[in-house]
């Protein structure tokens, strides 16, 4: 008994040593983790990694004068010039990082993209709607944007080349039509501002591309309330009556009534068009679940919106380019002549094939959205504090790729403030040309809006000249970039007849008034 209770003493001792050893182990293995997470996995962290360089400027207003105060371009060119491809500043109340570099580019928008949101001011949110794509990540962004994707895809894009044919050639009949006598020169012209022109002309390619047919007066009630709503987009947001803003909240409002007309006239109908209306109409989960009426008018809304002062832009530009190098103009021209002839002077309509087949109109096309970068920058926002070779970008900092410091970059496109389409014979290095952004939400309409410059090109070089009227030179931002004041033109639709007596490269009066006043802009360009 004794002998069993001191041996019970001993097992009792024992268990207890054996107990103390665990607890030690385990102290052991807490203590080793510890070890690790403050100084292995929190070397990936704030403690760590440190900020980008760069200015964070005066409290709250950060940078956002000096940004204001210039050319926004050179306040990002002197950044980069100072501190390199990433660097931190303070602009329009937010901690911001730009991202220069086209990995650094790719880092956010492709690869870690889950690892950071759009992020839009929430006054611009609701004036376009919440739950339009653009705003959001994820499963919702992802099935919408395959029904945009899927309405513009090349196969619904090959049916509609007649419709925008048409659409294209009335905008321009539109700018010759109305002749003025300008008491400045003495041939009749009609003097425009190209970018309102063009705007009309994208809106219409837009609705077309959304609703497919739509009634003349549906048209005439969307075009009036949209460009209340344009206007006041980039307004101060301030709701008090009669300022730009309120304005376009309410334009909203009408639009919001004037699409659900559409959509319940549609529904009725059981329409099966190919449009984006008809796809989002049409789309069902595995639930038999459809799309609000909401999602619906916020996404056409949403659409029409990228779609519209985008192109516009982008055609006002190539306007500008053609105007400033003759040469090029000549060659584009000469290009397009022979698809005009091979269609009995017009007679016949562009085919598909034809549009596919312009390679110096494509490469002139391709310059110039590199030149103008339509979308200089986009905006993300860190959902977690996320490191970037060894820098810190912290959760809720903007994060900005700046696509046109990547598109001056003469690494990636030499002589870059040169004008010169050859330089796409070859094409460029990997992420470098970012027109219309990269990854998840890459523009789902790029087609379409190449198609709409390649048909207008053709129609505007084989049967119209025209004269750039006032400065040729100053760019305005409204807020994408287009030359100053929305390069006015004159306009002069050429006869078949004229054309002819000319013949290829032949000079006319209207020539040397031209030639004239384009020297002092005329610089050699390669195709
Ligand atoms: C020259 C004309 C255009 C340019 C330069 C352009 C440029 C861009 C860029 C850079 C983005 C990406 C923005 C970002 O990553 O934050 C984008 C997105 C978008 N674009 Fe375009 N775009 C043009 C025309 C169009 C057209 C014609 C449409 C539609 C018909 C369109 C619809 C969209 C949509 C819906 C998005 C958002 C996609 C998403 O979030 O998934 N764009 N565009």
């Amino acid at each position: 008994m004794h002998s069993g209770a001191t041996n019970n003493k001993r097992n009792f001792a024992c268990l207890l040593e054996e107990r103390e050893g665990i607890m030690l182990v385990h102290i052991n293995v807490f203590l080793v983790a510890l070890i690790w997470y403050f100084f292995v996995r929190r070397r990936n962290s704030r403690d760590t990694a440190k900020l980008p360089p760069g200015s964070l400027g005066w409290p709250y207003i950060g940078e956002t004068l000096h940004l204001y105060s210039q050319d926004p371009n050179h306040f990002f060119a002197k950044k980069q010039k100072k501190y390199g491809e990433i660097f931190k500043t303070h602009i329009l109340g937010c901690p911001s990082i730009m991202l220069a570099s086209p990995e650094a580019a790719r880092f956010v928008l492709v690869n870690q993209a889950h690892l950071f949101k759009p992020t839009y001011p929430k006054s611009k949110e609701n004036l376009i709607g919440p739950l339009a794509l653009f705003f959001h990540q994820g499963e919702y962004h992802a099935r919408l944007r395959k029904l945009v994707q899927g309405s513009l895809s090349l196969d619904n894009l090959r049916g509609l080349v007649p419709n925008i044919e048409a659409l294209a050639v009335s905008a321009l009949d539109s700018w010759a039509g109305g002749h003025i006598i300008s008491k400045f020169c003495l041939h009749l012209y009609v003097l425009t501002n190209n970018f309102v022109v063009q705007l009309q002309l994208s809106f219409e390619v837009g609705i077309l591309t959304i609703f497919g047919h739509l009634e003349a007066n549906q048209i005439e009630k969307l075009r009036e309330n949209y460009s209340i709503l344009d206007k006041g987009y980039n307004s101060f947001p301030i709701k008090l009556p009669g300022t730009p803003f309120k304005k376009a909240f309410l334009a909203r409002k009408r639009l919001q009534v004037i699409l659900c007309e559409i959509i319940s006239e549609r529904k009725e109908k059981k329409a099966t068009e190919k449009g984006l209306l008809g796809c989002l109409l049409n789309w069902k989960d595995e639930n038999d679940e459809t799309l609000s009426e909401d999602q619906i008018a916020d996404n056409i809304i949403g659409v029409l919106f990228a779609a519209q002062d985008t192109t516009a832009s982008a055609l006002t530009w190539i306007l500008k380019y053609l105007h400033d190098h003759p040469k090029l103009l000549e060659t584009v021209k000469a290009e397009q002549e022979i698809i005009f002839q091979h269609n009995d002077d017009g007679n016949l309509t562009l085919t598909w094939a034809q549009t596919r087949n312009m390679p110096i109109t494509y490469k002139l096309m391709l310059e110039s959205l590199r030149m103008a970068t339509i979308i200089s920058f986009t905006f993300r926002e860190a959902v977690t504090d996320v490191e970037y070779k060894g820098y810190l970008i912290p959760k809720g900092w903007k994060v900005m790729p700046l696509f046109r410091n990547i598109h001056q970059n003469p690494e990636f496109f030499p002589n870059p403030e040169q004008f010169d389409p050859s330089r796409f014979k070859v094409a460029p290095k990997p992420n470098t040309f970012m027109p219309f952004g990269s990854g998840v939400h890459a523009c789902p309409g790029n087609e379409l809006a190449k198609l709409e410059m390649l048909i207008m090109v053709h129609h505007l070089v084989t049967k119209y000249r025209w004269e750039v009227v006032g400065s040729r030179s100053g760019i305005q931002y409204g807020p994408f970039p287009v030359p100053i004041h929305g390069l006015p033109a004159r306009f002069k639709k050429e006869s078949t007849r004229e054309k002819r007596a000319m013949g290829s490269g032949g000079i006319s009066k209207w020539d040397s008034v031209w030639s004239i006043s384009s020297a002092n802009a005329w610089t050699s360009c390669k195709i």
